[in-house]
């Protein structure tokens, strides 16, 4: 069978040639991560940074024939795998084991993402900063305030990664009503640990589901991660779909950076929705820009029930997000 290859030809003054640095880079999530970016055409210097191993990944992602430099860095050389980042994704950190909430990773997680977050706002005070390391609703807040405290925040490129739930959602929405889940779309906001995890089923054409199979379907959803968890049996968490809902949130982001059109996804951000009630972050759509966020989506028209399933994640969320902002305080 002859198969066609595109070809692409690329220029190295293009406008779409970015540097994006993975920090975390020889975990479960960091190694096929890189391995995606590497497959991005938008990415041409690819920064791959661990505690060790990262020269490893990077020497056996660089044989990948696609146009981009990989160089690995460890601890020493921080600081250069930093410098003229225009996208940092940031996977750092432990994952949870059975029986485990995400919360319960606070302890260890907070202090390595407040560490890169200083690294990043002295290095790299321009990027945009994606956050995959959890607990998202209390990490993304962590590196709002160190970055405030070095005077660089932009809260327009700052992201909590949630894109996770949302392929969850397209593929658990597809089981249930037999479709094909790459036509499913399913808009999920609110935040990302449990009941913040608040997928709009009224928004996609199954609002009618009964209430029974609805509920079933939310909480799978919102859920989904433990599944992850309790089949590794305490080999760690989700790392494969959450390197491709990580590589997609990336390319989106660069698509946006270089000025596409109506790039759209949810994302954990700064968001003027709910502020006014003290939920200073929240996930909802987001158009991406060349400078980040462009636009902070509504949430449109909602069920009732839908309604209350927010009402509920926000009452998580401002604790969530109370306790980043309190961990720096106390320990900046
Ligand atoms: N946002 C989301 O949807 C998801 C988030 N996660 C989270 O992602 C994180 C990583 O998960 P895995 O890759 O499975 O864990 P892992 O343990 O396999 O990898 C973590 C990596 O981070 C590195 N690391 C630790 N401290 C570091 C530091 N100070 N600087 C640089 N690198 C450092 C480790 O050396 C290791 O290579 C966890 O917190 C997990 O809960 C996991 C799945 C989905
Ligand atoms: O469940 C976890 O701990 C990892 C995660 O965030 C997810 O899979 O959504």
């Amino acid at each position: 069978m002859f198969t066609k290859i595109a070809t692409r030809s690329f220029s190295s003054t293009s406008a779409s040639a970015y540097k994006v640095a993975v920090l975390g880079a020889n975990g479960g999530i960091g190694q096929p991560l890189s391995l995606l970016l590497k497959l991005n055409h938008k990415v041409t210097d690819l920064s791959l940074y661990d505690l060790k191993g990262a020269p490893g990944v990077a020497a056996d992602v660089s044989h990948i024939p696609t146009h981009s430099t990989v160089r690995g860095y460890n601890p020493e050389n921080l600081k250069e795998a930093l410098t003229g980042a225009d996208v940092i994704v940031i996977p750092a950190g432990v994952p949870r084991k059975p029986g485990m909430t995400r919360d319960d990773l606070f302890n260890t997680n907070a202090s390595i993402v407040r560490d890169l977050a200083k690294a990043a706002a002295d290095h790299a005070p321009n990027a945009a900063v994606c956050i995959i390391s959890n607990p998202v609703n209390s990490t993304v807040p962590i590196v709002a305030e160190v970055f405030k405290s070095k005077g660089t925040y932009n809260p327009k490129k700052l992201f909590g990664v949630t894109t996770l739930d949302v392929l969850r959602a397209s593929r658990f929405v597809a089981e249930v009503a037999n479709t094909n889940p790459v036509h499913e779309k399913v808009t999920v906001v609110g935040g990302h640990s449990g009941v913040t995890i608040v997928p709009l089923l009224s928004q996609t054409n199954h609002k009618s589901l009964d209430a029974e199979t609805r509920d079933a379907l939310i909480h799978r959803i919102q859920f989904g991660g433990d599944e992850v968890v309790q089949a590794k049996n305490g080999a760690g968490s989700a790392t494969l779909s959450m390197a491709q809902a990580g590589a997609r949130f990336t390319g989106a982001v660069l698509d946006g950076l270089a000025g596409e059109n109506d790039v759209v996804e949810p994302s954990f951000v700064d968001s003027p929705l709910f502020k006014d009630e003290g939920v200073d972050f929240f996930a909802s759509k987001v158009t991406l820009g060349t400078e980040g966020v462009k636009k902070v989506h509504s949430l449109g028209e909602l069920s009732g029930h839908e309604e209350e399933l927010i009402k509920t994640a926000k009452e998580t969320l401002i604790k969530n997000i109370q306790k980043g902002v309190e961990f720096v305080k106390q320990n900046p």
